[in-house]
């Protein structure tokens, strides 16, 4: 299957890294709502900023042991945006919310990625992060021979992911969708345009080498 990987920038604070990131690509631009985070923006703020997204680019709300009440705020705030449950939150908790989700799996010897991702046969796609003190964004990569080939959900492939090693990623696990923000980041929310640019270039690159294994 000639299958175009989709790729989510997150992290995001600023306009100017917004319009970079769509200029170089990204499908999908992520907004950290959890407020211990050094990425953290407001609700309001992750609103003003997705309004300046062109159609087609997904805004992602990521969220992280949030309440039913600070989740029904950011769904209010941000009508088009997918879910991203990245803490500790039970499949009944991501359902509440009736939106679309993503959940975020921290991937570690022992952990059983199957079991996980048929307790979320709801989430629209499985996200594997590496398991980091502070629940994630941590810049790290997982050992990727974790993953299962008979996941029952979609994969979105993150962790530590940077122009440098995301087409090995990408043809190893062959993932839906692959998500950054460390490793295309000047600090911590503040993003770089072109380490956005050269990441989404790689991408394409392992698309185009899959491409041509399968012809
Ligand atoms: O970015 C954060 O600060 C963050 C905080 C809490 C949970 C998740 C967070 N980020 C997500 O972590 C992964 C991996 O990020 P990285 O590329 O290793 O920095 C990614 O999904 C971020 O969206």
């Amino acid at each position: 299957m000639n299958q175009r990987t989709r790729i989510k920038i997150c992290g995001i604070t600023r306009e100017a890294d917004v319009d970079a990131a769509v200029e170089a690509g990204a499908d999908a631009i992520g907004f950290v709502l959890y407020p211990k985070s050094a990425r953290h923006v407001s609700i309001a703020r992750a609103a003003e900023l997705a309004r300046r997204l062109p159609p087609f680019v997904m805004p992602v709300a990521l969220l992280v042991n949030a309440s039913d009440a600070e989740v029904a705020d950011a769904t209010a705030a941000l009508p088009t945006a997918l879910l991203q449950f990245h803490g500790d939150e039970t499949a009944a908790d991501c359902e509440r919310a009736r939106r679309p989700y993503l959940r975020a799996g921290r991937m570690a010897r022992g952990f059983d990625l199957v079991d996980f991702a048929r307790q979320f046969s709801s989430a629209q796609a499985i996200l594997l992060d590496a398991h980091v003190e502070g629940y994630g964004g941590g810049g790290k990569v997982f050992d990727w021979s974790l993953i299962p080939a008979n996941v029952p959900r979609p994969v979105v492939l993150s962790g530590g992911l940077h122009a440098g090693n995301v087409i090995e990623g990408i043809l190893q696990v062959r993932p839906w969708a692959v998500d950054v923000s460390s490793g295309v980041e000047a600090a911590k929310g503040i993003k770089d345009a072109d380490l956005m640019r050269r990441f989404c270039e790689a991408v394409r690159e392992a698309d185009a080498r899959i491409a041509d294994s399968e012809t």
